[in-house]
Formats: C-alpha cells, structure tokens, sequence
C-alpha cells in the first residue's frame, strides 16, 4: 500500500473512574469503524490513508494532559486530535492552538466549549448542552407558559445552562427564577413549593433527578398544577429507584410523580430513512457497531453519542480532502510539524465548511465551532417515552404531534404568572 500515512490522535474516556461520562466504550469502536471506512475508500483523501493513536483518558484531565504531551513528542507528527467528555476537551482544546492543531469532541456537551478566545480551533460534533434551551422556550411559548422555575445542581454544565436559559426567557418576557444543590435537593424543593412554582426545569444528572422526583412526591410538587421538563438523555427507565439509593420512594410513587413530565434533548442519530455520504443510515451503523461491541449495546457507554465519533472522523477525512486540494503547490499534508501555519489555517478552514450527511445527520458547525442540531421533546405518559414533537433551531420551528396529555381535561396547567400580593 503504497499511500502516505496521516496521523491522528484521539483520547476516550473508557471508564468513569471519576464520575465522568464513560462514553469511550462505544465511541472508540465507531471511530476506528470510520477510520476502516475511510482507508478502505480511495477517494476521500486520495493518496493517503489515516493512522490514530488512542488513550484512555478516564474522562481525567491530568491524565489526559500528560497523554497529549505523550502524543506530540512522540514521532510521528499528529495532524489533527479528537477528545470526549468535557473536562478532557477543555484542557486538550486549550492547549492544542500551541501546537496548531485543530480539535474535534465528539462529546463534549459544556456549553462552556462555546468559547473561541479560550478555545479557538474547537469544533464539535456533540451538541452543546444550550441547543436545548430554543427548544425548551418553544415549549413555555407553545402553552403561554410567562413563570418558570430553573432547578439545577452546581456542576458547571448545568450552571452554564442554566444562565443561558434564564437570558432566553428574560428575552422573551419570560420570568425564570434559579434555583441550585449540591447533593440534597430537599431544600430547593420546599423553596420552590413556597415560591408557588409550577413549571419547573430539571438540569442535574440522573442520580440528583430520582432524588428531585421523590422529594417532589413527598412535597407533592406534582400533578395537575405543575411540569416538570427533564433532561432526555436519561436511561428510559431512570426514575425506577435502585435499592442502593436507599431512597423513600417506591417505583410506584416514583411513577406518580414522574407522570406526563415532559424531556427535550438533542437528536444524535439520522432520520430513519436518511441516508449518509458514508453510504450507510443511522440504524446500518448502530447495527454494524452492535457487532463490536462486547457488551449489550443497551449498556455500552457512550452508545447513544457513537454515531457523533463517527462523524467526527468523517468531518476529520473530508477536511484532509479539502486542505489537500486547497494547499499551495508543493505544500503537502505531510508536511505538516505543528509549526506550519499555512497548513494549520488550511484545515482549520476546511473543518469550518464542513457540511455533510453523517449518521447523526447534518454535520455543520457554528462560528464557534458547535454542532448544530435538532431537539426533540417527548413526554412520560404510563411509565413510557412518547414523541412529541421536534424542535429546528436554524429554522425556530417547533413541528408538534398533538399526542401530549394531561391530568385534567382543562388542559395544561396555568403558570400562576399572577403572584399573590402578600396581603397586607
Ligand atoms: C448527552 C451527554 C450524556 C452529555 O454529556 C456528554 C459528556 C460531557 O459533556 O462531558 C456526553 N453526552
């Protein structure tokens, strides 16, 4: 094989050691899946075929710090580097620029990444976690919803959020009012009963949000006066109690509270008859990646985001493509040595243009390198999922189904915007 090898390095978070996301799991196998499609197709990056280099970067930064020095000065050169979870991006995507490298996170969530000062040759093919925040609004506006009540625990990623929805809504004449924990919601939750709340946003990870549901049952901060809108990512299941929680709520009562909350999370595979430049749909590549992995792919970490890695080196192999064609004469990919700015500025260009069909759908970014995507909502109704309705941000269109429910046949609850003057 006579092509000339381009190196590559990326780093997965293979388990959550520290609590972080282990999406490495099945996001590793669907890198190097894509990696095995794209050498095996001549005419992505003619001349040429990619080589990576892996790590674990156990979602730590510390450790990926020291697995990034570990890929630079190391032969060979390294054109391009893919990272995971949020911290591990944050520290890769700030270092890189000194090396002139362009960085692909294939999941970092952090709405906090958004930033081109501090990380300015960043893009993403996972969401950032505002992407959510148009669609949550299409929500309030959709059911003349003028009150809402932000509950989040203080991880950055939710506080980040958080703000950006309070912004939102003060925007559109929309009064939010934030709440936060740390660990133990109780607190908040009688706050949020003595401030007459009734529709509330949830933004904490799933072991805060069965802690959140049972103190809303037992402070009765459900049924027919309130909504709860969810993070959607969760497992479909999350709101039975596993016994090690020791929590005072059974799965019944669990499922009282949790009846027709509404989700809305960002749409990481392609449509279903939607096919890919890379010649496959979203359900051919879940399939051939169900094949590698060795676990349940109900239980792989990562599993949902793999169609984003994926992608993620297809926007990689495209931008090679690009920058091959765009190089002035005699410039060669090769020779690349993270001091040749021409190089650099050419695939940071190319990475910019990207558009293409992957199989998490359109791949496009942002001026600050986000992905751009769907949402969708859907609403518990019976212990199960049901589609709602999608949500465009490009477009600010809300496309609805008509399948929601409520407890009573008067329809949504009011948002009680007229607060009781404390009488005198
Ligand atoms: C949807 C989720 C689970 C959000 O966190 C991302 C991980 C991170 O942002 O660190 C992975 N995808």
């Amino acid at each position: 094989d006579e092509r000339v090898t381009l190196h590559i390095a990326g780093t997965f978070p293979m388990e959550s050691g520290s609590g972080g996301w282990a999406g490495g799991e099945a996001c590793r196998p669907a890198v190097l899946m894509a990696l095995e499609d794209v050498n095996n197709r001549l005419d992505i990056i003619p001349g040429y075929k990619l080589n990576i280099n892996v790590s674990n970067s156990k979602c730590q930064p510390g450790l990926a710090s020291q697995q990034l020095y570990d890929f630079l000065y190391t032969p060979p050169t390294k054109l391009m580097l893919l990272a995971g979870c949020s911290p591990v991006t944050t520290l890769i995507a700030e270092a890189a620029p000194v090396w002139n490298l362009v960085v692909i996170s294939y999941g970092g969530s952090s709405p906090a990444l958004s930033n081109r000062e501090r990380f300015p040759t960043l893009f993403r093919t996972h969401p950032s976690a505002n992407m959510q925040n148009p669609t949550r609004l299409s929500l309030f506006e959709k059911f003349n919803w003028k009150r809402i009540s932000i509950l989040q625990s203080v991880e950055e990623v939710f506080t980040s959020t958080s703000k950006d929805l309070e912004e939102l809504c003060r925007k559109n004449n929309i009064r939010a009012d934030r709440q936060s924990f740390y660990g133990d919601p109780t607190d908040a939750i009688k706050t949020l009963v003595r401030q007459d709340a009734r529709i509330i946003v949830g933004l904490f990870y799933e072991t805060e949000a069965r802690k959140v549901l049972c103190q809303a049952y037992r402070h009765k901060l459900y049924g027919p006066r309130y909504v709860w809108v969810f993070i959607g990512w969760y497992a479909d299941t999350w709101y039975i109690p596993p016994v090690e929680e020791h929590l005072r709520c059974t799965a019944d009562e669990m499922r009282t509270a949790a009846q027709y909350h509404f989700t809305t999370e960002s749409i990481m595979l392609a449509g279903k008859d939607v096919m890919s430049q890379t010649g496959m749909t979203g359900q051919e590549f879940q399939r051939r990646l169900n094949e590698k992995l060795v676990t349940d792919p109900a239980n792989a970490g990562g599993y949902p985001e793999a169609p984003l890695a994926y992608d993620a080196v297809w926007a990689l192999a495209l931008a090679f493509k690009c920058a091959k064609e765009r190089l002035p004469y005699g410039v060669k990919l090769e020779h690349f040595n993270y001091e040749n700015g021409t190089i650099s500025q050419t695939l940071y260009e190319c990475v910019r243009n990207t558009s293409f069909i992957g199989v998490s759908g359109q791949v496009m970014f942002s001026d600050s390198g986000d992905r751009i995507a769907k949402t969708q909502i859907e609403q518990m109704q019976d212990g199960k999922y049901v589609l709602m309705g999608y949500y465009d941000s490009n477009k600010q269109e809300l496309e609805w189904f008509d399948k929601e429910k409520w407890f009573t046949e008067r329809g949504p609850p009011p948002d009680s915007t007229i607060i009781k003057k404390n009488l005198i």
